[in-house]
């Protein structure tokens, strides 16, 4: 369906302009690269955009009465999770952030919609893993994974100057492959790093990923900073196509 266009041509072709500016400055290959349109689309149901805390759930029951597509943000505490949603949602502070690892304990849901489509979307920021135990962590969350049919895409986080994936990123991926959870890495913080090194860490840790997740793992990484704003016009963009608000490409 098209998408109403109420915001002013000159601000879509503005946001076109900076994507490819990005692309051009950190290499094409290590974005999902949306069409022009798509990102023009992106932009129109992003500058009408309505984002709502829904609920914070510790069990199943929290949240089995919301039926929207929804989409996932995963990673190692302190990855950068609940800043990429605020960033992505254009919210200063929806989402509590912190310096401090551990911040996010529960699985908090979060309500987007835009007046430009009729269909809204819910966002989940998940709580990080690496820092409480794996048991602690486990259980909710792979009962969560396993059974949530409205989940469209794992976002999982690792901070692009990392640089590798840590033991408790390789177990998350195992748990996607197993569950056959449709997963997208998204390298994180990229304001910390040259952009030549972006391009060969990205490739690193894709074919990383892939060989511990075949079917799971998408095939491009996004990189995104939460700080300078680069990358969340084709995160957003992509969070849009998966949740079948723009066409696939
Ligand atoms: N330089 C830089 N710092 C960032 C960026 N995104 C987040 N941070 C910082 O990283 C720290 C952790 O950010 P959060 O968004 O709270 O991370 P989280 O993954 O939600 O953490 P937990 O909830 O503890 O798992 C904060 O101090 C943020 O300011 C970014 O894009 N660039
Ligand atoms: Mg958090």
């Amino acid at each position: 369906m098209r998408l109403q266009s109420a915001i002013s041509s000159a601000a879509a072709m503005q946001a076109i302009r900076s994507n490819l500016s990005t692309i051009r400055k950190c290499g094409r290959h290590v974005h999902s690269v949306a069409s022009n349109m798509a990102q023009s689309d992106a932009l129109k149901y992003f500058s009408q955009r309505d984002a709502k805390f829904l609920l914070s759930a510790v069990i199943s029951k929290h949240y089995s009465h919301l039926t929207d597509p929804e989409i996932t943000f995963a990673g190692r505490s302190n990855v950068g999770k609940s800043s990429l949603i605020n960033a992505v949602l254009r919210s200063a502070s929806l989402v509590k952030t912190s310096k401090k690892p551990g911040h996010t304990s529960a699985l908090n849901f979060f309500s987007l919609s835009s007046r430009a489509h009729p269909k809204s979307i819910t966002v989940v920021d998940m709580p990080g893993y690496g820092f409480r135990s794996h048991q602690e962590w486990g259980k909710f969350i792979m009962e969560y994974l396993s059974t949530r049919k409205e989940l469209q895409r794992v976002f999982m986080l690792v901070e692009a100057k990392v640089g590798e994936l840590k033991s408790t990123d390789e177990s998350f991926l195992d748990l996607v492959e197993q569950y056959g959870v449709s997963t997208q890495i998204v390298l994180t913080k990229i304001d910390k790093l040259k952009c030549a090194d972006l391009e060969k860490i990205s490739s690193k840790i894709i074919d990383a990923a892939t060989e511990i997740a075949p079917t799971a793992v998408q095939p491009q990484a996004i990189c995104c900073s939460s700080r300078s704003k680069a990358g969340i016009d084709h995160l957003q963009a992509e969070i849009l196509r998966v949740c079948h608000i723009l066409p696939t490409k």
